[in-house]
């Protein structure tokens, strides 16, 4: 499902893989818009080339680009090509005795979240990761992951081509390294892990300076921006400015699912400060030792930051991504009428919840209609919880026979962290509000205001049982027992909170404690249960990289001018796991709003006039597709 639905033309390859000649080491070069006349289309010699990992090759430069780049003699003789160089990275044999235990205090030191004797697992020399699975045998996962993760980075740092290609073909074992769950764990230890930047750092001292900063970058198009401020890490908490993993993570999807071109990338972190305690305290720390800003310094740090991305970038897409809830709502609001932007924790988790909902109505062999009758228990009140409950409300209202004003029609119970919401609860945030229960006629479970999770499920008999709360665990054995007595034939339990540490239940306790006839899904991954009879318990995947990708491809290569409810609902309602169509769904829904304006060679009527088929084609064809461009030309 990850692998591209269709690949380039040489010709298209050829032109995208022409470079400006202003890219730094560190960040991939710039994209020219049209081939450079000349005897060489990169514009980079010698190691200036070997070092950019963009143009990188490694051994794989043929002699003529050899000869007229200036590389004749820094490497060795030997070309090697692609397929080499990929099959080298991933199979060759282990140069180190299992043995082999070379500590490195430096990094020990560097990473207070990672136990000493473990750690030098992650500095075994290896070469390959059959190499690393070897010399890693019998580690703590963590330890395996986060030592795939430093040699994948080394990759990425050195010949992006090769990282993508590699990225893209496995993609299956190394989402969850370079994104959750493993990302969470780079995260907390980024400042001790960080060697080289990537992306871009705006800090709360850098106001007044952002527009003249933005130039600094040095691709002249970026398309795709994800930015956080740190504030809520997966369920981690304030993580700072080592949040900056998430946007690396959450674009490195972009490349491998949704074909975006890795020069156009750029992840963005915003450092406002931090309050966690344990980081301010932290000598490492890379981070302001600030704490947070708060009210209209943060939003005015947020404003010129946002200014600043669209005068150089009119048409880029901006994700906002990991934002604690106050600010999460309150900058969806502020930006997405001016900008092209979306929150992927408020939006894009809400289209994967809503097909994840569905499924399990189709699950019980009844029609989607019934979608409306489900009991459905969302545990967390914040961002991502929210953002499930509007679309799914959404969802509701335009079914068959509900009452469009919504009035009277609650299917939802939700909990935070002081259990049920219901409107005698004090100083709600009027978007909880909508959703705390009353007690009226059609209250009829007898529930009350801060019930416990346990009651809740025990009178209600919940059809679906979703988590979003970052808590490890909460579904608990006697919480699952009870969802045992659903009123569904197939009761559905979604542990949505990440990393893996955080998710509210494993599917081997599901199964266990609600049987066989459950159906589970988790934000991060785990691996399928074997029943015992011969069957399999699945545990599906309910992450928002199902569909973020689609959502800012769709809304790139329409040319939106901003993202609306209509397209990410287009977008949820035909999740088939195939990123090429989301993004078509959402290039017709951007089309059908009238919001359409075009990029490059393809203008509104151009969409306008396309077929379904014809978008789908169109959108696979822009998708970028990892293999080495001649950085010469051939006459
Ligand atoms: N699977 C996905 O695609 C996906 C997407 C977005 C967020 N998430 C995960 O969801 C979690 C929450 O994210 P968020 O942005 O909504 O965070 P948030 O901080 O905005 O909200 C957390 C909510 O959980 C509630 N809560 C805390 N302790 C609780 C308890 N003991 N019982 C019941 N509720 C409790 C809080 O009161 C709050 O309402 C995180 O772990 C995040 O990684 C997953
Ligand atoms: O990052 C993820 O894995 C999903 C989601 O955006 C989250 O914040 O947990
Ligand atoms: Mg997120």
């Amino acid at each position: 499902m990850w692998r591209h639905a269709a690949r380039r033309s040489s010709a298209q390859i050829r032109r995208s893989g022409v470079m400006s000649s202003s890219s730094s080491p560190a960040a991939p070069a710039a994209a020219a818009g049209a081939a450079v006349p000349g005897p060489c289309i990169v514009h980079k010699r010698g190691t200036d080339i070997l070092h950019d990992p963009w143009f990188n090759k490694d051994t794989a430069f043929p002699m003529t680009e050899r000869d007229r780049l200036g590389l004749r003699g820094l490497l060795p003789p030997r070309v090697m090509s692609f397929e080499q160089q990929y099959d080298r990275f991933s199979e060759s044999t282990p140069s180190t005795s299992p043995n082999f235990r070379p500590r490195d205090h430096l990094i020990s030191a560097a990473l207070p979240n990672v136990a000493c004797d473990a750690l030098a697992a992650c500095c075994v020399a290896v070469n390959s990761f059959r190499s690393l699975e070897h010399n890693t045998r019998g580690e703590p996962d963590t330890i395996v992951a986060l030592a795939k993760w430093r040699i994948l980075n080394r990759l990425h740092d050195r010949n992006e081509t090769l990282y993508y290609r590699v990225l893209i073909d496995n993609i299956k074992d190394f989402a969850p390294i370079i994104y959750t769950p493993t990302v969470g764990l780079v995260c907390e230890n980024y400042s001790g892990l960080f060697r080289r930047p990537r992306g871009m750092y705006f800090s709360a001292k850098d106001k007044g300076e952002m527009m003249s900063m933005i130039y600094n970058w040095p691709a002249e198009k970026v398309d795709m921006i994800v930015v956080t401020d740190g504030s809520r890490i997966l369920g981690l908490g304030d993580l700072g400015v080592q949040g900056i993993g998430i946007p690396i993570g959450k674009l490195d999807v972009y490349v491998a699912a949704a074909g975006i071109n890795p020069q156009k990338v750029l992840p963005i972190m915003l450092d406002v400060g931090t309050n966690n305690t344990k980081l301010l305290e932290d000598k490492l720390y890379l981070g302001l030792r600030q704490p947070r800003l708060e009210g209209e310094e943060y939003l005015s740090v947020v404003d010129e930051f946002m200014e600043a991305v669209h005068a150089r970038w009119p048409k880029a897409v901006v994700q906002f991504e990991d934002f604690q809830m106050k600010w999460a709502f309150e900058t969806l609001q502020r930006y997405r009428n001016r900008f092209c932007m979306f929150n992927d924790d408020v939006q894009g988790t809400a289209g994967v919840a809503l097909a994840g909902l569905l499924g399990a109505v189709r699950a019980q062999g009844r029609p989607l209609s019934d979608f409306t009758k489900q009991k459905i228990v969302v545990v967390g009140a914040g961002s991502a919880g929210i953002g499930v409950l509007n679309m799914a409300k959404q969802a509701m209202l335009r079914m068959p026979g509900i009452n469009r004003s919504g009035e009277g029609h609650n299917q939802f119970w939700v909990l935070d962290k002081d259990g049920l919401i219901t409107k005698s609860r004090k100083g709600l945030d009027p978007a909880v509000a909508r959703y705390a229960r009353g007690f009226g006629p059609e209250e009829v479970q007898d529930l009350h205001e801060g019930a416990s999770l346990v009651e809740v499920v025990r009178k209600l008999k919940p059809h679906v049982l979703l988590g979003l709360s970052g808590v490890g665990g909460i579904f608990n054995e006697e919480v699952l027992k009870a969802m045992k007595e659903s009123d569904s034939p197939r009761p559905a339990i979604f542990a949505m909170s990440n990393p893996t540490t955080k998710a509210e239940c494993t599917p081997e306790d599901v199964f266990k404690y609600v049987g066989d006839n459950a159906v589970f899904a988790s934000g991060s991954p785990f691996s399928n249960v074997t029943l015992g009879n011969g069957r399999q318990g699945y545990a599906n995947q309910a992450n928002n990289m199902y569909l973020f990708p689609g959502i800012g491809l769709g809304a790139l290569l329409s040319g939106a001018r901003h993202i609306t409810d209509g397209m990410l609902q287009s977008a949820a309602e035909c999740i088939r796991h195939i990123t090429a169509r989301v993004g078509a769904a959402v290039v017709r829904a951007a089309v059908d709003e009238d919001l359409a304006e075009g990029r490059c060679d393809v203008d509104a009527r151009d969409l306008k006039s396309m077929t379904e088929a014809d978008t789908v084609d169109f959108v696979a064809r822009k998708m970028w597709y990892p293999i080495y461009s001649p950085l010469v030309n051939d006459k």
